[in-house]
């Protein structure tokens, strides 16, 4: 039997600022101030105004320009995307400081990219988090840059455990569990509406269809994590010998959804290294 991960309240590490607030960097704070972290010890660095204003109304934290940011806090997270993080980290070098510690959330964004462009003693920590973190179910990959310690791994999980679940992992893996865990929540996104389409087609009302294909996948889901058991021996306990499962299942083998999926997480992992050349 697998234990559920339960959300652990991240240590005091002093200030820890977000750069860039958008989807992701969102769901790193609502995390951080429902795990106990106070808004006092949290900034945001955000450039839409309105979306700053939002942030603001909604979780009572400061936001403030980069360099402000990057000034008050000992932890820095940059959560824009990729294409923006060379801009970002020119922004806020002139105010980092050796013992300062950057998490990068970007996507093939690499420890490498990320040191070449920081002042030498800050430590620099790579992290593949994912959105079901929002309800404390995320999945997130660390792996330190050269420069960092044991105390900055432990810093990072203990921040990201307040959302879910964290593996420390070599650098090398990232761009590959970018295409599994980063991406994933949207190919299972992917798939629900797909069903949900199929049970309109078959002719159950939408709301119907929802709320079976939701419960299913939460419940299939609840049962791969809680038994520990196998995806293969599961399906095989749905599958009766020439019943409804075993159709079905060689309908989507006869479209090579096996095949696609392979194909699909080829490009991400692909597209990740790409982001970060
Ligand atoms: N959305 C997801 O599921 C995941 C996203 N990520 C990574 O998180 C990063 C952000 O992704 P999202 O949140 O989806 O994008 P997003 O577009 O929702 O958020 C990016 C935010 O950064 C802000 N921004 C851009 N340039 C800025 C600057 N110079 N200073 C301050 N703020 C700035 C934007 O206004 C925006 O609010 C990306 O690098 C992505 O690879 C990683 C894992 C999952
Ligand atoms: O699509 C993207 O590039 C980001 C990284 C992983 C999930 N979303």
């Amino acid at each position: 039997m697998t234990a559920p991960t339960t959300p652990a309240t991240p240590a005091s590490t002093g200030t820890t600022a977000i750069v860039g607030a958008g989807v992701m960097g969102e769901t790193l704070l609502s995390g951080l101030l429902r795990a106990g972290r106070s808004p006092a010890d949290l900034v945001v660095g955000e450039k839409r105004p309105e979306r700053a204003r939002e942030l603001t109304e909604r979780y009572g934290v400061a936001v403030v320009d980069n360099l402000e940011a990057a000034r008050r806090a000992q932890t820095v997270a940059l959560v824009v995307k990729p294409q923006d993080m060379g801009t970002v980290l020119e922004q806020i070098a002139p105010e980092l400081r050796p013992g300062q510690l950057v998490v990068s959330l970007a996507a093939g964004i690499t420890t490498a990219f990320v040191e070449a462009l920081v002042p030498a003693g800050v430590a620099v920590v790579r992290v593949m988090p994912n959105t079901p973190a929002l309800v404390d179910e995320g999945m997130a990959a660390v792996s330190g840059g050269t420069h960092a310690t044991e105390e900055n791994l432990a810093e990072v999980e203990a921040l990201l455990s307040a959302t879910g679940k964290v593996l420390r992992i070599p650098e090398a893996q990232q761009d590959a569990v970018t295409a599994i865990s980063g991406s994933g929540p949207a190919y299972l996104f992917f798939v629900v509406e797909s069903m949900i389409e199929a049970g309109v087609h078959l002719g159950l009302p939408r709301a119907t269809a929802t709320d079976l294909v939701v419960q299913t996948v939460v419940g299939s889901a609840t049962m791969l994590r809680e038994t520990g058991t196998h995806p293969t021996v599961l399906r095989e306990q749905v599958t009766s010998p020439a019943g409804t499962t075993a159709a079905a299942l060689r309908e989507l083998e006869v479209h090579k959804v096996r095949a696609a999926f392979l194909a699909a997480m080829e490009a991400a992992r692909n597209r990740s290294r790409e982001l970060g050349a």
